[in-house]
């Protein structure tokens, strides 16, 4: 089995990265990342993200709240943010807490700003195969893994195991713009297992440390693994059961070293295509 490795692939979005920035004059673009309360994996998405854009040689600034913030408040920040013209890119870390009205939030972000796809216009345009918005990034990072790996999608069978807006969505709409026939599982998908076995790709975005294990592959199959759990032991796996795929997959991802990767690049690759935009 090849192990297929997040850093190869972000390494090449970084090639493209530095190609855009090439023909760009005046400041570098800047993304704000905007937090409330201290949820541990938005902390370790927010550490992820302003370690890559600054090994990318890009800006980027947290904006933390505290938890108990009011959605008046909040919605007054958010809009300050939104309106900063040094500002070209917004990641927001979610779900927030209920008190603030998400929905609001995403029809307020600038769609141009909006780097991980909230905005009612950005889902629009993934739905309708056009690029020329964006899609959330986690969804896009597995369609990079799988192109510069050269694993073809045209006519194959994808199987996507979560229905959630951030991955499982919108990867099964930029994976039917990639021309495969796509199958999306959820909690009441019955026969999971048998349905799981038949894709030539399986995708893992479930949020259940190790729940897919080998017994869910056919022979031959790439596994890409987009899930972030903490084990038992307080260590960093995915929805896959990694050690369990050997002799069975062809190619997988690892968590860490994955997908997640992978996610902050594609971060990295829209600000500066909102920072091109917007000049
Ligand atoms: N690599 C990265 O950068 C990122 C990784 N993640 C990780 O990806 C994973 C998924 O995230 P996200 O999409 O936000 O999660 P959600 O919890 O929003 O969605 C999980 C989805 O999986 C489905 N599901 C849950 N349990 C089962 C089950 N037993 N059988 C079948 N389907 C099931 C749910 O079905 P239903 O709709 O029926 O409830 C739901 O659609 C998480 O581990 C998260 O940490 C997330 C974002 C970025
Ligand atoms: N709008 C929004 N989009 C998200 O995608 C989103 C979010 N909000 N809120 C929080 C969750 C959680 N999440 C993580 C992503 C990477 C790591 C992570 O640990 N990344 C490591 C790499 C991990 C690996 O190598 O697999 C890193 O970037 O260095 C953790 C958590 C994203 N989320």
């Amino acid at each position: 089995m090849i192990t297929l490795k997040g850093a190869e692939v972000s390494a090449k979005i970084r090639e493209q990265v530095d190609e855009l920035c090439k023909g760009m004059t005046g400041s570098t673009p800047k993304l704000a990342i905007v937090r409330v309360g201290e949820r541990p994996d938005d902390l370790s998405y927010e550490r992820g993200a302003l370690k890559k854009m600054e090994a990318f040689g890009l800006l980027a600034e947290s904006f933390a709240f505290p938890g108990d913030i009011s959605d008046e408040d909040f919605k007054r920040e958010f809009s300050k943010i939104n309106e900063n013209p040094e500002i070209q890119g917004i990641l927001l870390l979610r779900p927030l807490p209920e008190q603030i009205r998400e929905k609001d939030i995403e029809e307020m972000i600038q769609p141009k700003k909006d780097l991980d796809g909230i905005s009612p216009v950005n889902i629009a345009k993934v739905f309708a195969g056009d690029e020329s918005g964006f899609a959330p990034c986690t969804a896009e990072a597995v369609v990079e893994v799988l192109k510069a790996n050269e694993i073809p999608m045209t006519g194959k069978k994808v199987i996507v195991v979560g229905r959630s807006m951030v991955v499982g969505r919108p990867l099964s709409m930029l994976m039917l713009k990639e021309n495969a026939t796509v199958t999306i599982c959820h909690t009441r998908t019955e026969n999971l297992k048998e349905t799981c076995k038949q894709g030539d790709i399986l995708v893992a975005a479930v949020g259940r440390a190790k729940m897919l294990d080998g017994s869910y592959v056919g022979t031959g199959a790439v596994v890409i693994d987009v899930g972030i759990n903490v084990d038992e032991n307080g260590k960093l796996c995915g929805d896959v059961d990694f050690d369990s795929l050997e002799g069975i997959a062809s190619m997988a991802t690892p968590v860490p070293g994955g997908v997640g990767a992978v996610t902050t690049a594609v971060l990295a690759k829209h600000l500066v295509i909102a920072g091109l935009s917007q000049r």
